[in-house]
């Protein structure tokens, strides 16, 4: 089966519902639902410049050049003063302008100094043709009308989403709950307390703990001997507490597949995908808990998280999440036995290089995995491939 049928098979809805956090918390987050403007941007009219607010009046005595008394002066944050009929008063920016302002004159286009106290009159020394009335004057509303959707659902929360809902004010925010993903990994083999035989360290709980994390997502790590009476006992215990379970190892061919012997011929199935690493798989459900089964290989279980597992979470198949990018570097020839992937890195150009190997620490040095179709394709230099890029979806 090809890794792109296989990311469809297995697409499922994970209803996780929503939950509300603080704004200073919810960066990276997706929001639940669309918020509406409860109030118009600005609130008040606002001078766009540091200058002098006229009245219609005052205005036309300032075109025809005559000197304007200032009637007051009006910081950001201070109380507008009334206009005297045919008079100015001194505005910054940001500040509300008093209701009959006709426009405001910026203060280099006068005869005053930018600082120091408010001058008893002004001289305007210069005006734009067809000057329009409320020049530098920014409406109510003029920014964001009241009602106006300023944040869409669905939508990953960046700094910029932060600022905005800061701007009206907000404090707390409805977003989806994260999703718990329970993270079981097995094999006897694997150092620890109860090991006795040779025993390797288990590198897949925090490398998939760290995906999982960097995804914006709950990690519950587990792990289970080759034992299935012990793997049914962990798998029944976290299913409780987990939107998605992730097993690794115990899918081939052996004799002691611990997670097949557990699942075969229950809720899960097992099959090979045509790719290297990764090739076997395995998916299914338990107690209504969607799961799915990483080969047990370190880079078999990366892999699989990027190209599968991002997928289910993200409810984008594999086939849509390819991006394109332009190979330097020698011929990779596709392997007989399907789609190989290999680790690139984006050089300045943008265009993508790969790493002479395809350890996992070499895609720890990655940007980006390649997609290498199968035989007879032959990828050359300067070649438009099909790229994913491996980054976290959420600011770190
Ligand atoms: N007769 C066959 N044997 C194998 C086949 C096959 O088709 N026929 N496929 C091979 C391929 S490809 C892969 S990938 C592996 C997948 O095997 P499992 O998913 O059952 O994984 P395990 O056998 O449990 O482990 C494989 C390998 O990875 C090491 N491992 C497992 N868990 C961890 C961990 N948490 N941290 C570090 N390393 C781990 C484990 O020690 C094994 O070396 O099957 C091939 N065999
Ligand atoms: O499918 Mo396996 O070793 O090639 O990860």
């Amino acid at each position: 089966m090809e890794p792109e049928d296989y990311s469809r098979l297995i697409a499922r809805d994970l209803p996780v519902g929503v939950e509300t956090v603080p704004l200073a918390e919810a960066v990276g987050r997706i929001l639940a639902r669309d918020v509406p403007a409860d109030a118009p941007i600005p609130g008040f009219a606002t001078s766009a410049m540091d200058g002098y607010a006229f009245d219609a009046i005052g205005l036309d005595r300032a075109q025809a050049g005559d000197r304007v008394l200032v009637a007051g002066d009006i910081p950001a944050g201070h109380p507008p003063v009334e206009i005297p009929a045919g008079c100015a008063v001194r505005v910054m920016t940001g500040a509300q302008v008093p209701g009959t302002a006709e426009a405001v004159v910026p203060v280099e286009l006068t005869d005053a100094s930018r600082t120091g106290a408010v001058p008893v009159d002004v001289v305007v020394t210069g005006l734009p043709e067809g000057l329009r009335s409320g020049w530098n004057i920014r409406d109510v509303g003029e920014d964001t009308a009241l009602g106006d959707v300023v944040a869409i659902g669905g939508q990953r929360l960046n700094a910029a989403g932060v600022g905005t809902l800061a701007m009206f004010g907000i404090t707390d925010v409805e977003v989806l709950r994260r999703p718990r993903i329970g993270l079981i990994v097995t094999g006897d083999e694997l150092r620890g307390p109860r090991a006795t035989g040779p025993t390797i360290p288990n590198s897949n709980l925090p490398m998939l703990a760290a995906a999982i994390t960097a995804h914006g997502d709950i990690a519950v790590p587990a792990t289970s001997g080759d034992d299935p009476a012990e793997f049914l006992t962990v798998l029944d215990r976290i299913v409780l507490d987990v939107d998605l379970v992730i097993t690794t190892g115990g899918i081939s061919a052996g004799a002691y597949e611990v997670v097949r012997a557990a699942l075969e011929g229950e809720s899960s199935q097992f099959l090979r995908v045509d790719q290297r690493p990764g090739g076997p798989q395995g998916y299914g459900q338990r107690a209504g808990i969607p799961l799915l089964h990483l080969p047990g290989t370190p880079s078999g279980a990366y892999l699989s998280f990027h190209l599968f597992v991002r997928s289910l979470l993200s409810g984008i198949p594999l086939g849509e999440r390819w991006q394109r990018a332009v190979y330097t570097g020698p011929e990779l020839a596709g392997h007989r036995r399907g789609m190989s992937l290999v680790p690139v890195t984006v050089a300045a150009d943008g265009c993508v290089v790969p790493a002479a190997r395809a350890r996992l620490r070499d895609f720890a040095a990655a940007d980006a995995i390649l997609r290498v179709p199968g035989a007879p394709v032959v990828i050359a230099d300067g070649d438009t491939v099909d790229i994913l890029p491996t980054g976290p979806e959420i600011p770190a």
